[in-house]
């Protein structure tokens, strides 16, 4: 039986694109093919800048979960020790490190058994579950993305290697389009950035991290 490694997995309000608001719980999974987690391997990383540990299973709520069962019965667990509800609909986001390295159908399966409606947040080079209800992907610069299609592409800006620029992508079988300003030492210039070229390019709308803006995780 396959076995699940989960950094951390707690309710929250998705803070990022066009379900901004509306309440889930993150699972986390443990792991990137992107970069190793480590800070010693950052800057020779293919993705740079991430904003998150998603090394081991020590976080709130992680651990080993040995099938998708057990899996999405503690997805279950961690939804109703915060909302109250048994028997209602859920909303799991399903991210990571890269979460598509361990989701599979029969995850996915389980949680709609359970009532969930499932997305995701991938960098898009591994191809997402036909049977995903949402799907965010998020290209990284000098990484082939396989995912070409789904429900909304949000780009972090700026990425300084050409071969990132939202031009690259805007041609892809996506509903929404998003900026996503670079949290860095440049947050003011990247979010001013990305305005700019949003008033300029109309197709893509901004992100904020809104999460991040009032303190959730
Ligand atoms: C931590 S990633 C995990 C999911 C997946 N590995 C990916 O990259 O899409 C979740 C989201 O945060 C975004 N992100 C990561 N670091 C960021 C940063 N420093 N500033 C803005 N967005 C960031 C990613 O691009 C992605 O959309
Ligand atoms: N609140 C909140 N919204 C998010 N949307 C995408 C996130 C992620 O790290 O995948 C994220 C996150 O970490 N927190
Ligand atoms: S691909 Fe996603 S999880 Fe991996 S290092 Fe980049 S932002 Fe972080
Ligand atoms: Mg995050």
């Amino acid at each position: 039986m396959k076995t699940y490694s989960v950094k951390e997995a707690y309710v929250t309000l998705q803070g990022e694109g066009a379900q901004t608001g509306r309440t889930a719980v993150f699972l986390r999974f443990a792991g990137c093919n992107l970069w190793s987690g480590l800070e010693r391997d950052r800057d020779s990383a293919v993705c740079k800048f991430c904003d998150t540990d998603f090394v081991g299973t020590d976080g709130e709520n992680g651990g080993k979960f040995k099938g998708a069962e057990a899996l999405a019965d503690h997805v279950v667990s961690v939804w109703r020790e915060k909302t109250g509800e048994t028997g209602a609909k859920g909303y799991v986001v399903c991210t990571g490190g890269e979460p598509l390295l361990q989701l599979d159908e029969a995850a996915i399966d389980a949680l709609h058994n359970r009532g969930f409606e499932v997305g995701v947040e991938t960098n898009g080079t591994l191809p997402a579950p036909s049977s995903l209800d949402w799907v965010c992907v998020s290209p990284k610069a000098n990484s082939e993305i396989v995912q070409l299609k789904g429900s909304e592409l949000k780009l972090v800006y700026p990425q300084s290697e050409e071969e990132a620029q939202p031009e690259r992508y805007a041609a892809l079988q996506f509903e929404h389009f998003f900026l996503q300003p670079k949290d860095d030492n440049r947050q003011a210039e990247n979010i001013a950035a990305a305005a700019d070229y949003c008033m300029k390019h109309p197709k893509w709308r901004l992100s904020l991290q809104t999460h991040k803006l009032i303190g959730l995780p």
